[in-house]
């Protein structure tokens, strides 16, 4: 797992095997504290390197190996041992050191970089400090500033950056290790008194106290309820305040304190989750490693709205030629300065030439015929949708591929209207479609393998983390979101106000509150849809009629504020009241709470208290007894597809790992037992009666959810 050999005469080469990243597993730790015992006593060897195999240096510990007893020789005291040799040690990072890896190469007396390689601590993301003396080592390399802020957002650093800030140095654009083993010779004899990091004093900072608070501040102001963050500040404070040693002491202490948490076993289930997700599966039995995906260079997206102009971004910038259709003269002009501008700040930020030249505009349908994937984002209407459809099959070359973004129509009944159904799929952006990381890839019965394969790809390639997905009603994300909002809304009608149950769900780390969420998105969208399935009733005023619709609880409110033309937060009030219309500062509304009094006194609704626990149990169970029949229904493969749903899409805490995680966190039988109580308590609203993939689960022992998919199995293999 780390070998050694003699190279130029007297270098010893330790090269790191432990693929696809030379991962520090228990083996890759024995190896490496073996081969520097060797080549430390080798008379023959002067120096040494320590390279990765395969162009990556090391990506860090094994995470998979943290849920387990720690075996193999800890970290800590290897680092120290290769800092404490007398023969100089240098490190030959390629693509990338990250975590424990730079952690080793600070052990390292010398840094040498690839220019393509980076380096980083992203500990936090996985709920851990940078624990192998890494919160002690890069402030004094680097100081205190530039240090905390490496390690409380875990940002990765280009090899530019790296020797900028001092943490490499120099950077090479040759091969790394021929580069690295020369410059070990050159420094053959030279004092290694002042190379190691650890003897080093902390920078001074003129005013410790303020740079920590701000830094306190701002962390627990973007965390959100993370821990590790905070955790991360605590640990850069101890290295600027105390002696080496008794830094690292309170290093280990700190990380004692995360290394079990459920916050970090949540973030390295959405570690592994996110890149689980991209080994799809159908119900057909077609999967990521046996379908091929098409090329794509040339892509076209038919509607400039709020959805369009993004998905066009989005394209363009992984380097797709782009054709822009758009029927509405002012919108394609708006469309235009709108693309234009998102690409040019998007650029600037990256620090890239704007790709402006590969988006084309048309108002002219035809202008697509060249394409090899068409995205359809036009209004959210049928008819509309399947004249678009037919119009696209006789205009496209034949073996293009028809997306839809559409959010809650049929893309089964789309695909009948084209002569090719294999090769009609949903590829369901979110808003903004350039910076939102998730897309929902829709497959129907009739999708070809290739077809999801090649839109899954495209997905990878504008930087989302896609997730393939069967055809139902709002497909995972929305149809999960539908009993989530609905029990908020029922919660007001019992007696909650909008702010509370905002609170409780904002408390718990969404970004958002369900009420605050929908002045934003627009009450008016979930109106249309209402009154599409029939469920909007104007006339229905009072009585049992009001709040019973097609049999079932319904709750009318958001009808009637509609009614009052207030769709949120563009028409200036809401759920909320805002000081202008677009004002995205949202007030508690005197209005509203009276109205909310008025329509339960007509109602004779009684008023109860409710508390963030019941806001919370209600809202959420709900919403996860719905993902247990979307896993039940074979929409989802797996619960890692749903958690990085609402991840990466709905603002899910990822310190909570997904609604599906959170689930096992808190317990399944508990989730039964009050989905139970609930749907007793409420036996007009069917979706709260616990699902039996559910009871099957609890019936089982409630196994971990990496055991889910085995259940799942047997319970379609009944089916
Ligand atoms: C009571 C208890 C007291 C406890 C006290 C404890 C004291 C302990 C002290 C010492 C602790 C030291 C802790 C430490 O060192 C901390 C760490 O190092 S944590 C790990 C930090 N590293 C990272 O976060 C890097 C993660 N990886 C990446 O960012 C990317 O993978 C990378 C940029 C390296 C490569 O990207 P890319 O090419 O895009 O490939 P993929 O991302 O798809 O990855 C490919 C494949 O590899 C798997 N993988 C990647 N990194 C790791 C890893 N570090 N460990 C295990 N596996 C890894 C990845 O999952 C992919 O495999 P899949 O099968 O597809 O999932
Ligand atoms: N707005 C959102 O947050 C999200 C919307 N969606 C879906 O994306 C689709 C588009 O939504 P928005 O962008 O919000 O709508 P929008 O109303 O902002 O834009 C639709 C655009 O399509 C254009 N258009 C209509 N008919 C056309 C035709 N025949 N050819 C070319 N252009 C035509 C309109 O002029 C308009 O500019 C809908 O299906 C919607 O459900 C999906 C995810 C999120």
């Amino acid at each position: 797992m780390a070998q050694l050999t003699r190279v130029s005469g007297s270098v010893g080469l330790i090269t790191l095997q432990n693929p696809p990243v030379n991962a520090l597993s228990a083996a890759v730790r024995q190896g490496i504290v073996d081969t520097v015992k060797k080549a430390v006593s080798d008379p023959l060897v002067k120096c040494v390197v320590i390279c990765g195999q395969n162009g990556v240096f090391c990506g860090g510990a094994d995470i998979r190996e943290f849920g387990a007893p720690m075996t193999g020789p800890p970290l800590v005291p290897m680092i120290h041992a290769i800092e404490a040799t007398n023969k100089p040690v240098v490190a030959a990072i390629e693509g990338a050191a990250l975590g424990g890896g730079l952690e080793l190469a600070l052990g390292c007396h010398y840094r040498i970089i690839h220019s393509k390689a980076r380096v980083g601590l992203p500990e936090v993301t996985l709920g851990l400090l940078p624990a192998a003396g890494g919160s002690q080592r890069l402030p004094r390399l680097i100081g205190v500033p530039a240090a905390l802020e490496l390690i409380t957002t875990g940002r990765h650093v280009s090899a530019a950056e790296a020797l900028k800030l001092g943490i490499v140095d120099q950077v090479t654009d040759d091969n790394t290790v021929d580069t690295t083993v020369k410059f070990a010779l050159s420094v053959v004899g030279r004092s290694l008194e002042s190379r190691r990091i650890s003897t080093f004093p902390c920078p001074p900072v003129s005013d410790l106290d303020a740079v920590f608070d701000v830094a306190m501040q701002r962390v627990r102001q973007s965390a959100r309820g993370a821990i590790a963050p905070v955790t991360c500040v605590q640990a850069v404070r101890a290295a600027a305040t105390l002696p080496y040693t008794q830094g690292m002491k309170r290093e280990q202490e700190l990380m004692a304190t995360l290394f079990t948490s459920g916050q970090a076993r949540a973030l390295q289930y959405c570690f592994f989750a996110q890149r689980a997700v991209s080994r799809w599966s159908m119900p057909s039995g077609a999967r990521w490693d046996t379908s091929k995906p098409r090329p794509i260079s040339k892509a076209a997206v038919i509607g400039l709205g709020t959805m369009g102009r993004g998905i066009a971004v989005a394209l363009a910038q992984a380097g797709l030629s782009v054709v822009a259709v758009e029927t509405q003269e002012k919108q394609l002009m708006d469309a235009k300065q709108a693309v234009s501008g998102m690409l040019e700040r998007g650029a600037k930020r990256r620090g890239v030439a704007p790709a402006l030249g590969l988006v084309s505009y048309s108002h002219n349908i035809q202008a697509v015929a060249e394409a090899d994937l068409v995205i359809e984002a036009v209004f959210e209407d049928m008819d509309l949708k399947k004249k678009v459809f037919q119009q696209l099959s006789a205009v496209c070359k034949p073996g293009t591929l028809l997306c839809t973004n559409t959010s809650s129509l049929d893309v089964d009944h789309l695909a009948s209207q084209t002569p090719s159904p294999e090769l009609v799929v949903g590829m369901h952006f979110f808003a903004p479609a350039h910076v939102m990381k998730l897309l929902e890839v829709v497959y129907g019965p009739r999708s070809s393998p290739q077809a999801v394969a090649t839109a899954m790809q495209l997905g990878k390639k504008m930087g989302k983390v896609s997730v393939a997905v069967g055809n139902c009603r709002g497909f995972v994300g929305n149809r999960m979101l539908k009993p989530y909002m609905e029990q908020a809304f029922f919660l007001l009608e019992e007696g909650a106000t909008p702010e509370l149950v905002d609170q409780a769900l904002e408390e718990f780390g969404f970004a958002m509150g369900v009420f605050r969420m929908s002045d934003l998105s627009g009450l008016d969208v979930g109106w249309r849809v209402r009154k599409a399935d029939g469920l909007v009733d104007p006339d229905a005023t009072s009585g049992r009629s009001a709040r019973i619709r097609q049999g079932r609880r319904y709750s009318p409110l958001g009808d009637l504020l509609c009614e009052q033309g207030r769709f949120g937060q563009k028409a200036g009030r809401g759920w909320y009241q805002y000081d202008k219309p677009g004002s995205r500062v949202a007030k508690p509304d005197p209005w509203l709470h009276n109205f909310l009094e008025q329509y339960r006194a007509r109602h004779g609704l009684g008023v109860r208290h409710i508390d963030h626990q019941e806001v919370l149990e209600r809202c959420l169970y709900a919403l996860i007894n719905e993902g247990f029949r979307i896993l039940e229904d074979g929409i989802a493969a797996g619960p890692e597809d749903i958690d990085a749903i609402y991840v990466f899409g709905y603002g899910w805490p990822r310190y909570r790992g997904g609604p599906m995680f959170y689930a096992g966190m808190v317990g399944l039988a508990n989730v039964l037992e009050r989905l139970e109580h609930f749907h007793q308590v409420h036996p007009d609203v069917p979706y709260l009666q616990p699902c039996s993939l559910l009871r099957r689960l609890v019936a089982s022992g409630s196994p971990p959810i990496q055991k889910w998919r085995e259940v799942i199995r047997k319970v379609h293999s009944q089916l």
